[in-house]
């Protein structure tokens, strides 16, 4: 089996360097490429000493960097930046895996109206495929182009969908989710909120009036429940609350149940449901997860609970990096590849 032949775009930020961590140790891994405008020419392993005797390779710019070379460019850039390149790279042969949201949502006007930009490519957009392994790996086996998910959307989907999918478990017109992230979330980037004098010693909500994952966690619910993108009968209230750690996301979905839900064995569903599934593990009935369980690892843990007869409670942890992000795209570049899908991921969480 040849290794395949990889570039990053966007190599100096934090979804960056965790595709750089799981790359270095992939078995099938040739790194040929990685970009930072800010950056290039310098050592990797001099910006980031943790890889220090794992690569050579220094920054370059994206125009320098010999991407057209690669079989898959993952991008680990802001919004926007991958749909600029796709169009040149795909003419190249070379597959994409986008780390940001330029290939989630498959209808145009939703991705203007929350990324406030005109999508490059829409026409790109139908053949994308959303990159979830758990419900599109057939499709991500043949894609030129993978959406990674958002990572609150990762959980939020992995959480509600043994319920969603055999119609009239639950109410499927209120859903919520209530989750909180890490910082690391937010980027490499110098912002006040994110400042640690801000940030440590607090837990707050944010974007309550209206989060871009809405329309993301509502599109893929709607799939998986068998309906169209944009039907009403499923909604789901999300909120995001930032929460004074480095890596690290917890969900806590809730769904009303039916007369039919009320009867339904939910412990024994979710087992079934994900029991061939590498990277979820469905917890012991009355567990309550916590995020160090998954720290580094690309596991997402749930527990299952019906804390009164009529409500269902899925709680939710993953590393917001790893199986949130940089860890999920390996997991589809594996896919794309036909290498064993745990490929470079079978890292135990790192604890305490
Ligand atoms: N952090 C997380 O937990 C998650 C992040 N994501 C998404 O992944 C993407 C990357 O996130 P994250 O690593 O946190 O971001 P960072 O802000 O930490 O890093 C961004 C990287 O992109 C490069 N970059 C910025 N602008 C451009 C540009 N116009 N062209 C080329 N390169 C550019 C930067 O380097 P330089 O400026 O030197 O070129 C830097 O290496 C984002 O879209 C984010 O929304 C998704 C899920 C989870
Ligand atoms: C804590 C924090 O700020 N988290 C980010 C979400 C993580 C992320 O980067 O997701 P996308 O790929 O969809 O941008 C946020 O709420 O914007």
């Amino acid at each position: 089996m040849s290794a395949v032949r990889i570039g990053i775009v966007g190599g100096t930020g934090y979804t960056g360097v965790e595709l750089l961590r799981l790359l270095v140790r992939h078995p099938h891994a040739d790194l040929r490429a990685i970009t930072s405008r800010k950056e290039a020419g310098m050592q990797v392993a001099e910006m980031f000493p943790s890889l220090r005797g794992h690569t050579d390779l220094r920054f370059s710019t994206p125009d320098e960097a010999p991407l057209a070379d690669c079989d898959v460019v993952f991008f680990a850039t802001p919004h926007g930046v991958a749909m600029n390149q796709a169009r040149t790279l795909l003419a190249a042969g070379v597959r994409i895996i986008d780390l940001a949201a330029d290939f989630r949502l498959r209808d145009t006007a939703t991705f203007e109206r929350w990324y406030g930009m005109p999508h490059a490519c829409p026409d790109l957009l139908a053949e994308a495929v959303y990159g979830l392994p758990e419900f599109n790996r057939q499709a991500i086996r043949k894609a030129r182009i993978v959406g990674n998910p958002g990572c609150y959307p990762t959980t939020v989907q992995i959480g509600f969908a043994p319920l969603l999918r055999t119609a009239g478990l639950v109410d499927r017109s209120h859903l919520i989710a209530n989750c909180a992230s890490g910082v690391s979330g937010a980027g490499r980037k110098a912002e006040l909120g994110y400042l640690f004098a801000e940030a440590a010693d607090n837990f707050k909500a944010y974007g309550v009036k209206g989060h871009r994952h809405g329309p993301e966690i509502n599109q893929e619910l709607r799939r998986i429940a068998g309906l169209s993108d944009d039907d009403a009968a499923l909604s789901c209230l999300f909120v995001p609350h930032l929460v004074p750690m480095i890596r690290g996301m917890h969900s806590t979905l809730y769904a009303r149940l039916t007369a039919e839900g009320q009867e339904a064995d939910l412990q024994a569903m979710y087992a079934s449901a994900y029991a061939g599934e590498p990277f979820v593990d469905v917890l012991p009935a009355g567990s309550a997860p916590e995020t160090r369980s998954v720290r580094g690892a690309n596991v997402l843990r749930l527990a299952v609970h019906k804390p009164t007869p009529d409500t269902a409670m899925i709680l939710v942890v993953q590393d917001n990096l790893t199986k949130g992000a940089s860890g999920q795209a390996v997991q589809n570049m594996n896919i794309m590849f036909g290498l064993p899908e745990t490929a470079g991921l079978d890292l135990p969480a790192l604890l305490p």
